[in-house]
Formats: structure tokens, C-alpha cells, sequence
């Protein structure tokens, strides 16, 4: 059967309406054959390697070669109603509660900020960057919040920096992105180095990347048996971050740090607390309810106390820190624009078809 114009704008308007997220390989065949339906075969010259996403919308409506428009919309109304369970096209857009990739709550002085894109490991996006810069501003000002806790929801703590973050090209290319990166990540660490009150990481699962070296400048550090902690920088062609390049040596001894920054090897739980990174680790069964109720007989404690202490233990080091920090992101900006990163992020992105 054929589709008509009416049934293909009726398609276009459903995709607008779904709720979840078909994916990528999904949305890539959608807009191949809404190119191929509107204007043919692909009449585009081939765009760069490094612009990631046109190229892949390039190579998904080329892969079409000459199939005729009519068919195309055909199929493009074929597959939008295989993803639109009648319950799908009600019309409402609204946000599931709890979708967001960030939940910041509050309860008995205690400030929770959990990642919550437990699909994707809890990866973090440029997005959440921000959204836990400004949660960790508005609490350090907030007299009712006593201690901070930044957690994960799902198996992972995080797998560490969202590796699309550096798909997505303005204008200026990946420059830019590379240049607009640098300053946002040293403004994020920047804020941990400067937080005021005490901040504690419950490290639910495993943790990559910058969700391992940010644990140098935390409190306190819970984890799960479960957890593993990995920082392949070498293997995606980058450096260290989070001003590890200077509290992992401190904290473990330049032997130890050199084997997890440069040559990525990925500590257990029981290790990583050998080596001073972790302050205890409980059996995953009953690490949520035993950390828990610690954290809230911590919150309890005069707050006062709490945060001038924490000024005496960290203050001498705060100067230092904000250099390395600087001197970290500046590596990585040029990192970021090297070979090495791109093949590495490359190859993470076609393994998961993401290109
Ligand atoms: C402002 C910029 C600041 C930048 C600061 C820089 C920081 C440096 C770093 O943090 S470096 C660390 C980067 N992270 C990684 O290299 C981890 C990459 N991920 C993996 O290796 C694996 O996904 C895993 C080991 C974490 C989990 O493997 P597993 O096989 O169990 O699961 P999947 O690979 O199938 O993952 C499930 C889906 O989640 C997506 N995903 C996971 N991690 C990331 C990530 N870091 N970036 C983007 N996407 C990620 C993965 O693609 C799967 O998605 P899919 O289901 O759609 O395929």
C-alpha cells in the first residue's frame, strides 16, 4: 500500500510526539529517509571526518542510493508507526517525573546530587557539567544543607565524561568545542576545590575518567564492593584531570597514581582503599542503608564545626590546586585536538554504533 502526503506528515508529526528516545541508529534511518522522500538521493557533498554527525547523516541517506521518494515515504511511515504504540501518540510531551539527568533533593541536612542516566552508565553531559556546578553553588550557600553527597542511580557510579560531548560541532569546529570544554571543566573542578562544607562521594558501582580523579578532592569516600575505579586517559589519547596529576601521587604515592593516570590500570574497591583513595567499602547488599544512616548521624553534627575544619585541612593546599587544575585543562585542550583522542573516540563511537 501507498503512503500519501497526509500519512507522511502525520509520521513527521508523531516523531516529534515520542517519549522515549529511539536511539541513534533509529534516527539516523529516519532522517535518510525523510531526505530520500523529500529531495531524492543524496545530492550533498561528503562532510569532513571530524564533523562527526553530518557525516553520519551523510553516510545513513547515501546507504539508500536511488530507492524511489515514494518508497522512502513509505518506509519513513512504516517505521514511525513500528515506534508509536497508540499509548505513544496521546500528544502529551510532558517529562516522566525523575527523567532528568541530574536529581538534586534535599532531606534531613543532607543535599543529594545523583546522576541519573543509568542507560548510559551515568555519563556525563555538558548539560549535567552545569547543572551540578549550579547545584553545588546554590548548596554551599544554603544554611539548611549541612553535607553534600554526589552518588549515581543504577549499576554505575559514572563512566566518566560523555564521550559524545565532542560530536556535536558549532560552527567554529572541534576547536571550539575543545576551547568551550577546557573552560567548563575548569570551572567544574574549580567549584570542588573551593566547596565549603563537607562533601562526601557514595560510590554505587563502578566509576571511569573524571568521576574517579574528582574522589581527591571529596571528604569522604564510600563505596560498594562493586565498585571499580578506572581512568584509561593514555588508551582515549588524554590526560589527567580533576587536579589528579597532583592529589593521586599525594594520596597514593607517584608509583601507584603512575599506574592508574598513565597506564590505566582499573583499581577494585578494596584497592582503591588500600591506596587512601576510598575512605571504607561495605558489601554492595548493604552499602546503601549502612552508608545512609551514617551520613545522616553525620548531618546531625554542629555544621559550624564541620566547615572551619574543613578550611584548616584544605586551605594551604586551595592555591595549589587551582594551578594544577588550570595547567590540567590546558593539556586537555590540546589533547582533545590530537589524533590520538580522535581515533580513540572514534573508535568508541562506531563500536557503539554512535557514528
Ligand atoms: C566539559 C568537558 C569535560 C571533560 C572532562 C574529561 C574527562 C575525561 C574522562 O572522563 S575520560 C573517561 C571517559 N569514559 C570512558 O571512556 C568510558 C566509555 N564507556 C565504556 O568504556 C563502557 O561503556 C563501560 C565500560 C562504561 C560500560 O560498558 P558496558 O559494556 O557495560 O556497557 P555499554 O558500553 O553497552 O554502555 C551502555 C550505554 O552507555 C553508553 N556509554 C557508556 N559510557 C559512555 C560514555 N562515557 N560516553 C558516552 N556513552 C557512554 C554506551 O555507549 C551505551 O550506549 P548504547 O546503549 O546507546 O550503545
Amino acid at each position: 500500500m501507498r503512503a500519501s502526503q497526509k500519512d507522511f506528515e502525520n509520521a513527521m508529526n508523531q516523531v516529534k510526539l515520542l517519549k522515549k528516545d529511539p536511539g541513534n541508529e533509529v534516527k539516523l534511518k529516519l532522517y535518510a529517509l525523510y531526505k530520500q522522500a523529500t529531495e531524492g538521493p543524496c545530492n550533498m557533498p561528503k562532510p569532513g571526518m571530524l564533523d562527526f554527525i553530518n557525516k553520519a547523516k551523510w553516510d545513513a541517506w547515501n546507504a539508500i542510493g536511488s530507492l524511489p521518494k515514494e518508497t522512502a515515504r513509505k518506509n519513513y511511515v512504516d517505521l514511525v508507526s513500528s515506534l508509536s504504540p497508540s499509548s505513544e501518540s496521546s500528544g502529551r510531551v510532558d517529562k516522566e517525573p525523575g527523567s532528568e539527568s541530574v536529581v538534586i533533593t534535599s532531606e534531613d541536612g543532607i543535599t543529594k546530587i545523583m546522576l541519573n542516566r543509568p542507560a548510559q552508565k551515568n555519563a556525563i553531559t555538558i548539560q549535567m557539567y552545569q547543572e551540578i556546578l549550579s547545584a553545588l553553588e546554590a548548596t554551599s550557600k544554603d544554611d539548611n544543607s549541612v553535607i553534600t553527597v554526589l552518588t549515581g542511580n543504577g549499576d554505575y557510579y559514572s563512566s566518566g565524561n560523555d564521550l559524545t560531548n565532542f560530536t556535536n560541532l558549532p560552527p567554529g569546529g572541534i576547536e571550539e568545542v575543545a576551547k568551550t570544554g577546557s573552560i567548563l571543566l575548569r570551572d567544574f573542578v574549580d567549584c570542588f576545590i573551593d566547596f565549603p562544607k563537607p562533601l562526601i562521594a557514595v560510590v554505587n558501582g563502578p566509576a571511569v575518567g573524571i568521576a574517579v580523579t574528582l574522589l581527591g578532592l571529596f571528604d569522604a569516600v564510600y563505596a560498594s564492593d562493586r565498585a571499580t575505579f578506572h581512568t584509561p586517559f593514555t588508551q582515549l589519547g588524554q590526560t589527567a584531570e580533576g587536579c589528579s596529576s597532583y592529589t593521586f601521587p599525594k594520596i597514593m604515592g607517584p608509583a601507584k597514581a603512575i599506574e592508574m593516570l598513565i597506564f590505566g590500570k582499573k583499581l577494585t574497591a578494596h584497592e582503591a582503599c588500600a591506596q587512601g583513595l576510598v575512605t571504607e567499602v561495605f558489601p554492595d547488599s548493604t552499602f546503601q542503608k549502612e552508608v545512609w544512616a551514617r551520613l545522616k548521624a553525620y548531618a546531625k553534627l554542629p555544621p559550624n564545626a564541620m566547615r572551619i575544619s574543613k578550611e584548616l585541612i584544605r586551605h594551604n593546599e586551595k592555591e595549589k590546586l587551582h594551578a594544577v587544575n588550570a595547567e590540567e585543562s590546558t593539556a586537555l585542550q590540546g589533547r582533545w585536538l590530537s589524533e590520538e583522542c580522535m581515533n580513540a573516540i572514534i573508535n568508541f563511537l562506531s563500536r557503539k554504533s554512535k557514528l
